[in-house]
């Protein structure tokens, strides 16, 4: 290789050389200007944590004099990273970054209490899930039994024990069976179809499907409606006024509670947070104070606040029978001072069979009832209590409970209960 091209090549080596060093330089300028310019402006519409989103200052505590320096850094704005890297960010954040302190957020004006309520039309047919106790012991086997063709006097007599495990009582019982095989002898019944129209129908009519359920829970000469809650202690009588409020709420109506059950503590506290939470008021007196001057003046307040209904809850327990009768016509009387009572509902503990008659008869026997609430159908195989109880106060069940939700107050109806039991 001569001279002169050994020349020729240093000279284009050296050429490239320059070149590759100078673009090289240019680059590393260009990257160091375009992060300062990201800081210097805004990016349109992107994420600015001081803009857009109103945020109070920081809390004093990040700001106060002994607050380390903050690190210069190209993301030590960044409140929302807490010194970690976000997405496109340098990964090199020191970890002796300036922390972010609590910041004081506007919050919305503290949110109400008052709950959305679930409409009452058709609750029993939406709950109907819950009486699946008693339809898998007496819907079930009582279809299986009239489904399955010519009955013979042992399937009678199953039929008839299916009836009373269930707790219809004897003589509800008895009349249901009789009228069954009357009309299964004139009719026929050959299909399982047939046997449920037919039960169906027999069952309805056993449950007084005129009478007036009704409840007398409107305002009227210009005064509320007053309804007395009683039953012993534990069946649901606070538990079923605060449903019974909720109803009444979600019907568009005002509702005033009264805790005249002074003798258990919680049992104001327990009414006062049901009003709470649909926005009623709630009368309570002093423990083991007078129940009938705290019906009294719950019924007063109610009247003076133009209230459309006072529910009033009363106790279940006192020392002797007698004792929580007598009290039972003295908070009434009271009561009718100044308003008229439209409902003494009774309360009875669909789990208590038996024992819960013996406690409606004395409940009857002491003041008018005018409507019973059976609670806790959804924990018993005994659904059959309805007829039975029906039948011996002659006074129409109302109101049924289905479980300890809220809303698991339902509106009793002959034919959907039927059709519930019967699957
Ligand atoms: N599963 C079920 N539980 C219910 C029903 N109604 C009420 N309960 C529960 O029965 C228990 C007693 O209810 P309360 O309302 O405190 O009874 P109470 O009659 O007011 O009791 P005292 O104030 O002691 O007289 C609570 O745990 C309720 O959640 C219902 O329909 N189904």
């Amino acid at each position: 290789m001569s001279t002169s091209s050994l020349v020729l090549i240093l000279v284009v080596v050296a050429v490239v050389l320059i070149a590759a060093l100078v673009t090289g330089v240019v680059l590393t300028r260009r990257r160091r200007i375009s992060l300062t310019q990201k800081e210097e402006t805004p990016r349109p519409g992107g994420y600015q944590a001081s803009s857009g989103i109103s945020l109070t200052p920081a809390a004093p505590e990040a700001t106060t004099a002994e607050a380390p320096v903050p690190v210069e850094h190209p993301v030590a704005e960044r409140t929302e990273v807490d010194g970690q890297p976000g997405v496109g960010d340098d990964a090199s954040v020191p970890r002796d970054s300036a922390k972010r302190g609590f910041v004081e957020v506007d919050l919305p004006e503290e949110a109400s209490e008052v709950e959305e309520i679930e409409p009452t039309a058709g609750r029993l047919e939406r709950l109907r899930g819950k009486l699946s106790k008693s339809r898998n012991a007496f819907g079930t086997s009582l279809l299986g039994l009239l489904g399955a063709g010519d009955l013979d006097e042992d399937s009678w007599q199953d039929v008839e024990d299916t009836l009373l495990i269930a707790d219809l009582g004897a003589a509800t019982t008895t009349e249901i069976v009789s009228t069954l095989r009357s009309k299964i002898a004139g009719s026929g019944v050959r299909t399982e179809a047939e046997a449920q129209a037919l039960v169906r129908s027999v069952l309805v009519d056993a449950l007084g499907p005129t009478m007036d359920r009704s409840l007398k829970a409107l305002p009227h000469a210009g005064k509320p409606a007053v309804l007395l809650v009683v039953g012993v202690n534990g069946v649901g009588k606070t538990t079923t006024t605060g449903k019974l409020a909720r109803v009444l709420v979600a019907d568009g109506r005002t509702v005033l509670l009264g805790a005249a059950d002074t003798f258990r503590a919680a049992a104001a506290d327990q009414l006062e947070t049901w009003g709470k939470r649909v926005g009623a008021e709630t009368v309570r007196g002093p423990e083991g104070g007078d129940p009938a001057s705290v019906a009294f003046e719950s019924v007063k307040r109610g009247m003076d606040t133009g209230v459309d209904t006072v529910l009033i809850d009363t106790a279940g327990r006192l020392h002797t029978k007698k004792g929580l009768m007598d009290e039972l016509g003295k908070v009434k009387r009271v009561i009718e001072k100044q308003a008229v009572v439209d409902e003494v509902l009774l309360v009875l503990d669909a789990t208590t069979g038996q024992n819960g008659l013996t406690q409606a008869r004395v409940f009857a026997e002491q003041v008018a009832i005018t409507g019973i609430v059976l609670t806790k159908l959804d924990g018993t195989a005994k659904g059959g209590i309805v007829f039975q109880v029906q039948r011996e106060l002659g006074v129409p069940v109302k109101l049924v409970g289905l479980g300890e939700g809220a809303d698991h107050l339902a509106p009793f109806e002959p034919g959907a209960f039927v059709d519930a039991l019967l699957g």
